[in-house]
């Protein structure tokens, strides 16, 4: 097989991601070479990603190289990820998830949310805004967008006493001495596919490629985990803007998520779980439960929000 064109943004942890799939690729007797491409995402630092608005701000080039045949796989974080493809895309492996929890980081080892003391976190993620203003209305936020080692500078500058952050990102950047809280998933449910680096390709990518690269990199159990819970967010039409949250687990042979939303000022939140057997049906039955139970509502307001 000739060597494989891996496309991915340059960002420490994007390269952390690709490396990763490149040795796992490697170790299969394939080879791979990575092919580095600037998003609008990585451009555009001054506005929260909420306000940019567009879908797909970290992806959209990557696609477009994936459809001209520039290159024949991209890896993404999973959770940026849009959940509606283009039909001439497919994502063909999902790796094995590492833990899923949102965790604080701080220079400050005796911070935690849970300890009830005030201090300012620095997020721009609406999720954990809204969240945060829910579970632990005593903490002020700081917009804080830019990748991970500038938030970890802003930090260190003092912008604000602590950051919350995936822990897969942290983990990945070798910052895992700053963790002084993980945070329970009780509490923080993630946002959907967390912890998990999706491969796309194009549809039209060599059938004997796609299916040794999906063989060496699958993990089936988090397949099945992100494809609940990427119908369910596909239902919602929940951009990663939107406080959507969902986290869907084995247990005895049986696959159940838990999801739900919240509002932007954190004052409603819905979470309900339910068990199934086929991840897509599973998911779009979340998604409808919680549209009745008056997340439809809470989602246009969202948007009316998000628009001003
Ligand atoms: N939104 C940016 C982003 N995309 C993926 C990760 C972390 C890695 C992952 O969740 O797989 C992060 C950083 C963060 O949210 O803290």
């Amino acid at each position: 097989m000739n060597t494989i064109k891996l496309g991915t943004r340059g960002s420490k942890l994007a390269l952390w991601q690709a490396y990763y799939i490149k040795d796992t690729l490697e170790k299969g007797g394939l080879s791979v070479e990575i092919v580095i491409i600037e998003t609008k995402g990585d451009l555009i630092l001054d506005r929260s990603l909420s306000k940019i608005g567009s879908k797909g701000v970290f992806t959209e080039e990557l696609e477009e190289k994936l459809r001209s045949g520039e290159i024949d796989i991209a890896q993404h974080s999973a959770k940026d990820l849009q959940s509606d493809l283009a039909d001439d895309l497919e994502l063909i492996a999902f790796t094995e998830r590492e833990k899923v929890n949102d965790v604080l980081v701080s220079l400050d080892k005796s911070l935690s949310l849970e300890s009830g003391q005030p201090f300012v976190v620095g997020t721009s993620s609406t999720r954990r805004i809204a969240m945060l203003k829910h579970f632990y209305p005593h903490i002020q936020t700081v917009d804080m967008r830019g990748n991970l080692q500038t938030r970890m500078r802003k930090l260190e500058e003092g912008v604000c006493d602590a950051l919350l952050l995936a822990y897969a990102g942290v983990h990945r950047m070798g910052y895992l001495e700053h963790v002084t809280e993980l945070i329970t998933t009780q509490k923080f449910i993630p946002a959907v596919g967390q912890g998990s680096v999706a491969i796309e390709c194009a549809a039209s990518l060599d059938p004997v490629k796609k299916a040794r690269i999906r063989e060496l990199c699958n993990h089936q159990e988090t397949e099945q985990q992100l494809l609940t819970e990427r119908a369910y967010l596909r239902k919602l039409q929940g951009g990663c803007s939107i406080p959507v949250f969902g986290l869907a687990v084995q247990e005895n042979n049986q696959l159940s998520i838990t999801g739900g939303i919240v509002s932007l000022d954190g004052s409603k939140i819905l979470k309900e779980t339910l068990t199934g057997e086929n991840p897509e049906a599973l998911g779009l039955e979340l998604a409808g439960k919680i549209l009745s139970l008056g997340g439809d509502k809470i989602l246009a307001e969202i948007k009316s929000q998000l628009n001003n």
